[in-house]
């Protein structure tokens, strides 16, 4: 039958090869949960063991010993090579098969494809007529012409109906004007904008006959197809080094009174005739697709992020030996620790629980994204009410365990070996792009509020809001059934969730009858709201997590999952069980309850801890963590890893002769005094 953990090699560290021996559950075919199916998670590692065969393909040092310029370049080059291999490699028409050959071979910080494939194929798919996808979808694709995705501006990012780069209608030439009229109006921040595009989605304020349209989409071309100078009336340039992805050349643009045809507005679902009328959509946000697009699918990037994270803090905690628990024994593996496994295995359960929430949005994704191929727009309003409070709550919780992953790894979690450091630094960018968290929590909160007044008007809502319909219970059942039943945890989750939206909902209706105007009334009450938008979707995730562990059929998997979700149930109700305590929806007596049955999860977890991490099959290469390796030999990388140091190439620096000595020297002179 083989090893049940996958990962099983001779000559790797006793003490990890140890752990992996304790799996109750085939670490593979874990990857298929996690990977929506066996066949993607076979073609991740046929993906990984392909490119491990081509030499030129491989980092040519760490990449934290590499200087910005360096990153650019060496992603470049990359690209270069994976463009002549890549039909051998993936299938091009599988995003998670592309997707999974950049994090093996280039990695989270960024490529000069990373918009041009995000983005600006995606906008182009969902806005442009087939005369445009002719003209530039197609090239685009066989990458002929390199886009990016250029909304925000130095002054506006969040409020889109203020963007200030207007787009007007010349009616006599039949093209648009677009300017950057002040400072502020510059595109600032998109990503391979600086250097490396020639084309962009440019998103500006339409204005036709002096009347403000609001945001919309227009093709751009910046640079010379050949020399690739910025074209005329274009300034364009990188904004500088940043948190992390510095890889990716996020940057400025000035547009100085440019000329573009009538026919570069992207115009399936809105128009400009040639007389400049105005043909609205069939659903007003309908160009915001590609941002609902890039928020539909980071559920399934934050939980690959967090799990990288604790693949390589797991990993390392069961080679690193230190302390004693029993003084007469050996010092043990700092996994050991109840501390280090409550720092670390519920986010274990996050990361799950993320993945299988992920999927069930890129489902809804979906089937939204081709209703509106055919102008169908009933389920833009749910999913865009999903997406923002996922986006939101999915990326602070993973920018949360990917620094206790970082804490659990000690003094050298700190070091750049590690790599988590750079994990969190482009993870973190997740609570800003695609909408600042809060902003989005806002627009779910729209949504819940909507839902709360027609309940409160006696009308019956479904679907994501359904439970705020559904009947309650005064008090929490948990613990006061006989049967074992994760059902009283949703229940009381839900019942957490429902109090807050209509506490949320009573302040913003009384300060509305006191006669406050909506939007100051509605500020008033923002934090409210943002709290009610956290509890709905975070019983979004549980209810997607325990849909997942009901519909596994394997006898061991089911097990495996149940354990993380019994676990993850308990602890994120701790997290929020405040609110059940005040109205006295859970007693002292259930809180200790739920304590000792977190405590008890931690414990069966443990055998498991190294093939819950396993199970999400990253490789040394994609991982680029000392302390992460496969075989755990971490010490002896260490020393060798640090010998890429450009301070290790000669014994002595220039700056001891130009500055250490003369302090030293005249510092002697002086207490010779
Ligand atoms: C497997 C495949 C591959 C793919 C992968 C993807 C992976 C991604 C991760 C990769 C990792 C690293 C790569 C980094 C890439 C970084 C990319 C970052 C790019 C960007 O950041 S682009 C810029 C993003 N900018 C924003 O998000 C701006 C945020 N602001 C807004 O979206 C809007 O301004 C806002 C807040 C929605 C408000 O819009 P506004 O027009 O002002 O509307 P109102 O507030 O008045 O609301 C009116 C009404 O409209 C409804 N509404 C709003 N938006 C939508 C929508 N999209 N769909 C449906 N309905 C919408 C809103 O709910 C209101 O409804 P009411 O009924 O309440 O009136
Ligand atoms: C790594 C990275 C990559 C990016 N890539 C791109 C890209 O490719 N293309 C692109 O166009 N853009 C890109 N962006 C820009 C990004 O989308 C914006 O920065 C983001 O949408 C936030 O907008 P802002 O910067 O205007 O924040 P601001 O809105 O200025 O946020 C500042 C503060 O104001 C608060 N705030 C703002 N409005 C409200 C409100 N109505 N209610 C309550 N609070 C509010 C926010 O919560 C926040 O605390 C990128 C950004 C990053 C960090």
């Amino acid at each position: 039958m083989g090893n049940l953990n996958k990962e099983i090699r001779d000559g790797d560290h006793p003490d990890i090869t140890e752990e992996r021996l304790k799996s109750t559950f085939d670490t593979h075919k874990m990857a298929a949960q996690i990977y929506n199916s066996q066949r993607a998670a076979d073609r991740r590692n046929e993906i990984t063991s392909a490119v491990l065969k081509i030499p030129e393909l491989q980092d040519i040092k760490p990449l934290p010993f590499l200087s910005r310029e360096e990153k650019v370049e060496e992603a470049a080059r990359k690209i270069g090579i994976l463009s002549e291999h890549l039909y051998d490699l993936v299938n091009v028409n599988d995003g998670a098969e592309l997707y999974h050959l950049n994090n093996v071979v280039i990695g989270g910080e960024g490529n000069p494809l990373a918009l041009h494939g995000v983005m600006f194929i995606p906008v182009l798919q969902a806005q442009a007529t087939d005369e445009q996808k002719k003209k530039w979808l197609y090239r685009a694709m066989k990458r002929e012409i390199i886009g990016t995705y250029a909304q925000t501006e130095m002054g506006h990012g969040s409020n889109l109906r203020k963007l200030e780069t207007t787009a007007t209608y010349d009616k006599a030439t039949e093209e648009f004007v677009l300017n950057s009229p002040t400072t502020t109006s510059m595109k600032w921040w998109p990503g391979n904008l600086g250097k490396s595009t020639n084309y962009a989605v440019v998103v500006a304020t339409l204005i036709i006959n002096e009347k403000d349209y609001g945001p919309h989409s227009f093709m751009v071309q910046l640079r010379d197809e050949n020399t690739h100078k910025p074209l005329p009336n274009i300034e364009v340039g990188d904004i500088g080094p940043k948190m992390a992805y510095n890889a990716t050349d996020n940057g400025f643009l000035k547009l100085n009174h440019l000329r573009i045809p009538r026919t570069n507005m992207l115009m399936k679902h809105v128009k400009v005739e040639k007389d400049g009328t105005y043909i609205k959509p069939p659903h007003a946000k309908m160009s915001y697709s590609a941002m609902v697009h890039v928020r539909a699918h980071m559920n399934n990037t934050m939980a690959y992020f967090l799990a990288s994270s604790l693949t390589i803090a797991v990993r390392y905690s069961s080679i690193r030996r230190q302390g004693h628990i029993n003084p007469k024994e050996p010092e043990v593996k700092v996994l050991e620790y109840q501390t280090q496994q409550h720092r670390l295995f519920p986010h274990i359960a996050r990361a799950y629980a993320f993945s299988f929430a992920g999927a069930e949005t890129v489902r809804l994704y979906e089937k939204v994204k081709k209703d509106m191929e055919s102008g169908e727009t009933e389920l833009m309003a749910d999913l865009h009410a999903l997406t923002s409070g996922l986006k939101s709550v999915v990326t602070y919780l993973t920018m949360q365990g990917i620094e206790q992953a970082r804490q659990s790894c000690g003094g050298h979690g700190y070091s750049m070996a590690s790599y988590i450091s750079e994990i969190y630094g482009i993870a973190i960018g997740g609570c800003t792009y695609e909408g600042e968290n809060m902003v989005m929590l806002l627009q779910l909160a729209r949504y819940l509020m909507k839902a709360a007044k027609a309940v409160k008007e006696g009308k019956k809502v479904e679907g994501l809001v359904g439970y705020l319909s559904a009947p309650d219970n005064r008090h929490s059942l948990i613990d006061r059934t006989p049967e074992k039943s994760y059902d009283t945890y949703l229940k009381t989750f839900e019942h957490i969730a429902r109090q807050q939206i209509f506490r949320a909902f009573d302040k913003l209706e009384k300060m509305l009858t006191s006669g406050l105007p909506h939007s100051e009334a509605w500020n008033k009450c923002s934090v409210e709201l943002t709290r009610a938008s956290r509890l709905h979707t975070r019983l979004f995730i549980a209810q997607a997590f325990a849909r997942r562990v009901h519909d596994v059929v394997d006898f061991h998997i089911k097990e495996a999952l149940d354990d993380l979700l019994h676990l993850h149930l308990n602890y994120e109700l701790l997290d929020v069980a405040s609110y059940a305590l005040e109205d006295g929806h859970l007693c002292g007596e259930q809180m200790n309850f739920i304590r000792s049955e977190l405590y008890r999860s931690l414990g069966k977890i443990r055998p498991n801890a190294v093939s819950y991490v396993d199970a999400w099959e990253l490789s040394d290469m994609e991982l680029r963590s000392v302390l992460g390796r496969r075989d755990g030999h971490v010490y002896e990388n260490l020393y060798k890893w640090a010998q890429n140091s450009s301070l290790n190439r000669t014994d002595v620096l220039p700056v001891f002769e130009k500055y250490l000595k003369p302090l030293m020297m005249s510092a002697r002179k002086n207490s010779k005094l």
